[in-house]
């Protein structure tokens, strides 16, 4: 594996990350394990971005290759996403994980009420890590992306906070609350919770921020805002990248 110090910027679909891929200097065109891979520079750092398609498996597979393609220095997931009402964030407003859970994983509880039971073996073992449903992010880059951002990007709110992964796109109002009391997230998607795996079991760096497309809970299309989610998180994160060098990086 060849090592460099890059940044790798991945979103599910083009519009999550097009306006960063707008940004690049000294642009170069590739595919990668089948994938889209657009590279070039903001400012003095170097920045690939893939298109990965939408889920756990398609981030799994286009992260892969791309790590084993060139080893970044960081890895940074960003998209849309739904925002649970509680945890005070609205459409439009930026979320960055400090924990990701895949809500899937698990033993089916007696009553679809109950919160599921742990898996009775592991994941991923790693140090004294003992993988189950829950990933944890490193704090210091976690960290250093808010304070980039409520320096740098204060047209909304911006909020640390845990992420959940699911494969159905939660569409009640019942089943957004059963999932707000089991985890207490911030926002919902269908891809961080492969992206931090992948992270965790190549030890790199891992950043997701994402900016609330909707609410998570009963689907009306008239409240949802697509295209200032893609602008938020584009945005969010062609600032990062100016800022890189200037925060001493996220090695930590
Ligand atoms: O055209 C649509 O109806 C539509 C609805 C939502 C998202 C899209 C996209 O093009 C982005 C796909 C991407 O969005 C993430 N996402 C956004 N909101 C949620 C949610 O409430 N629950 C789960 N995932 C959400 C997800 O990561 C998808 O990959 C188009």
């Amino acid at each position: 594996m060849i090592t460099d110090s890059h940044v790798l910027v991945s979103g599910a679909v083009s519009g999550e990350v097009s306006g960063v891929i707008n940004e690049l200097e000294s642009v170069k065109k590739q595919t990668i394990g089948g994938r889209f891979l657009v590279s070039g520079k903001i400012n003095d750092t170097d920045v690939h971005v893939m298109v990965t398609g939408p889920g756990i498996v398609n981030t799994v597979q286009a992260l892969t290759a791309a790590i084993e393609h060139k080893r970044p220095c960081l890895v940074i997931q960003t998209g849309c996403a739904g925002a649970f009402r509680q945890s005070g964030l609205q459409i439009g407003d930026i979320g960055i994980a400090d924990q990701e859970t895949c809500v899937h994983l698990g033993i089916e509880p007696e009553n679809e009420e109950q919160a599921l039971e742990e898996l009775p073996f592991s994941l991923m073992t790693l140090d004294n890590l003992n993988i189950k449903h829950s990933y944890p992010i490193k704090p210091e880059p976690v960290r250093k992306a808010f304070d980039i951002l409520s320096e740098t990007f204060n047209i909304c709110r911006i909020k640390t906070g845990p992420f959940i992964t699911v494969s159905t796109i939660t569409a009640t109002d019942k089943t957004a609350e059963r999932l707000y009391r089991q985890f207490a997230p911030c926002m919902e998607a269908m891809e961080g919770s492969g992206a931090a795996h992948i992270c965790l079991y190549y030890n790199l760096p891992f950043l997701e921020i994402r900016a609330a497309s909707n609410y998570v809970g009963k689907r009306d299309k008239k409240t949802w805002n697509l295209p200032l989610a893609f602008k938020r998180c584009n945005g969010a994160v062609w600032e990062i990248l100016k800022n890189f060098d200037k925060f001493g990086g996220f090695a930590g």
